[in-house]
């Protein structure tokens, strides 16, 4: 086991998360979800001892964190934070390059290895033509790839990136999640990264540790979306208090299409009818009537007749 967590709990004065038991191993990829505020980058922060557990203890490789200097964590685990400070009068190879001097006095050249090493983040991050523009100049999704790229740099057995897609467009998030995973996979590496953007970040990892109601849960990514279908059923807002929601039978895209359609349009009581999906349209009825619908906007024709 690389990291492990032993009966801990993490917070400030009081517990955000209790009893976390669990561990990743060098070639893991594992994606870390839950609600705002419920202790995700608390928890990473307590894995780099910036903050003390408040119980239980956190071991990494065989040593206690407690016992291990700044630079000796760091030497294990390079950090991607999402709001990181900006280094002034940088540009963005000198970004990356920082990245390696974790193993050096500042002073020191990098030798040509090293430059090398910093050449290949850059291509694989698809950043060659941003490389001497200063840090101010870049787009955030350019300057967020550039500090992935310094903690590519860093070489070391763990990476950890709080919330490494924001700022993302779809095409970027793929090529950041593909090169993470490939790291796990090629290079051995142990990654944990937490998301909000989790439906795609699910396909990239193979473990997910769940934090709700103050405990974390651990376990292969499908196990744990399959035990909660709250998390894969689309959610169905009840914004507008005028509307009753019909009997809505149909697959969980369509009902949530339809649900969404009608709340947004009909703020009425709608309890009395019953809406099935039969593949190509819609069979609308209610104890008097039935009728089919293959649009949106023929439902949308027919309720306003019936009202
Ligand atoms: N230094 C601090 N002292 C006390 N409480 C804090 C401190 N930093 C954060 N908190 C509180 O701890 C809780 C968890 O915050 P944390 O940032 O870990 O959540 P998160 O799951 O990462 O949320 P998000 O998804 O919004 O980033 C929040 O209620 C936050 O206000």
């Amino acid at each position: 086991m690389f990291l492990e967590l032993k009966n801990t709990a993490i917070g400030y004065k009081t517990p955000l998360i209790k009893g976390v038991e669990t561990s990743l191993d060098l070639g893991d990829i594992c994606l870390l979800i839950g609600n705002n505020g419920v202790g995700k980058t608390t928890l990473i922060k307590s894995i780099l001892h910036q903050i003390s557990t408040l119980k239980g203890e956190i071991i990494l490789g065989d040593k206690n964190i407690k016992n291990l200097s700044n630079k000796q964590i760091a030497e294990q685990i390079a950090v991607v934070f999402s709001k990181a400070p900006i280094p002034s009068n940088f540009t963005m190879i000198d970004l990356i390059s920082l990245g390696k001097y974790i193993h050096y006095p500042y002073y020191f050249e990098l030798n040509s290895a090293d430059k090398e090493e910093v050449d290949e983040i850059i291509e694989n991050l698809n950043l060659r033509q941003y490389r001497n523009f200063s840090l101010n100049q870049l787009s955030d999704g350019n300057l967020q790839k550039a500090f992935i790229g310094r903690a590519l740099a860093q070489n070391s057995p763990m990476i950890i990136l709080d919330e490494p897609t924001t700022h993302l467009d779809e095409e970027n998030k793929i090529i950041i999640l593909k090169l993470l995973r490939k790291l796990a996979k090629n290079q051995n590496k142990c990654i944990l990264f937490s998301s909000h953007d989790w439906r795609l970040s699910k396909e990239f990892a193979d473990k997910m540790w769940f934090i709700h109601n103050e405990k974390l849960e651990a376990g292969i990514t499908e196990d744990i979306l399959l035990k909660h279908d709250e998390l894969l059923n689309p959610q169905l807002f009840h914004i507008d208090k005028e509307f009753i929601p019909p009997h809505i039978f149909a697959p969980s895209l369509e009902k949530e299409m339809l649900y969404s359609f009608l709340q947004k349009n009909f703020s009425k009581n709608l309890s009395a009818y019953k809406f099935e999906w039969k593949g190509t349209f819609w069979l609308i009825s209610n104890h008097n009537f039935q009728q089919n619908c293959d649009s949106f906007a023929d439902i949308s024709r027919l309720i306003k007749n019936l009202h």
